[in-house]
C-alpha cells in the first residue's frame, strides 16, 4: 500500500476482534511512531502497551475517574457505573496508551510537544491499517484526568494523549467523509 492510499482509505475502526495481535506486530507500529517530526529531537513520547489483564490498568483508572467526585463510591449504583467504566478498556485485545512527556528545556516551546507525539499517533494509525489491522484513537475526559496521569506514572505536566485500541478488524471499513480541501485552502500568491 503506498502513502497516498493508506492516507485516503485508513478509517477509525471501533469494533475489533479479541484475537492476540503478535508482539513483533505491536513493536512495529510503535517504531513507526518514534519517526515522526520533533523539534529539538526531544522524543517526547511514551508508550504504554496494555495487553490481557494489563488493559486492567487502563480499565481501573477509567473506573477511578468516574467514580471521582460522587460522594458514595461505594452506593450500587456507582458500582454499575464504575464497572462499564471498566469495561471499556477491554474493548480491543491491545490498547496503547500514548503520553507527550514536553522536555523542560527552555528552547523547547510545549505546544510543539504535543504536537509531535500527535504526529506520532498518526503514524502508528496509518501504520495499523497498512498491516491490515484496525484501529481507532480514542480520548475523551478522562483521558485529559490528573487521575489517568497519576494511574501511569506521569508528571503534572505531562498529558495522555490517546489510546489506541487495535486488533482484527469486526467491522466493515466506514465511508470516508471529508470536504474538499480546497474549501479550507488560502492561496496566497503577491
Ligand atoms: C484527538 C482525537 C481524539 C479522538 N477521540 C475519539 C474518541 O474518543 N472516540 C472515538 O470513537 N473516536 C475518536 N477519534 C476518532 C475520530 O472520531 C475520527 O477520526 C473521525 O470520526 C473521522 O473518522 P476517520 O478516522 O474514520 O476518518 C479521535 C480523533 C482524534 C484526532
Amino acid at each position: 500500500m503506498n502513502i497516498q492510499e493508506a492516507i485516503r482509505t485508513r478509517r477509525s475502526i471501533g469494533k475489533v476482534t479479541q484475537e492476540p495481535i503478535a508482539k513483533e506486530t505491536i513493536e512495529q507500529i510503535i517504531e513507526s511512531a518514534v519517526w515522526a517530526p520533533n523539534h529539538r529531537l526531544t522524543e517526547p513520547w511514551r508508550f504504554f502497551v496494555l495487553g490481557g489483564d494489563g488493559r486492567g490498568k487502563l480499565g481501573d483508572a477509567l473506573a477511578r475517574i468516574a467514580l471521582a467526585g460522587v460522594e458514595d463510591a461505594n452506593a450500587p449504583e456507582h458500582a454499575e457505573k464504575a464497572e462499564a467504566a471498566r469495561k471499556k478498556a477491554f474493548r480491543s485485545p491491545v490498547v496503547i496508551a500514548v503520553a507527550a512527556v514536553p522536555s523542560d528545556r527552555h528552547d523547547v516551546i510545549e505546544i510543539e510537544e504535543f504536537g509531535a507525539v500527535h504526529a506520532a499517533v498518526q503514524n502508528m494509525l496509518l501504520t495499523t491499517h497498512a498491516l491490515g489491522l484496525g484501529a481507532v484513537w480514542r480520548t475523551g475526559e478522562p483521558c485529559y484526568h490528573s487521575l489517568m496521569n497519576e494511574s501511569f506514572g506521569l508528571r503534572p505536566q505531562d498529558k495522555m494523549l490517546g489510546f489506541i485500541y487495535l486488533g482484527v478488524p469486526d467491522m466493515t471499513l466506514p465511508q470516508g467523509k471529508r470536504s474538499d480541501a480546497a474549501s479550507k485552502t488560502t492561496w496566497i500568491d503577491a
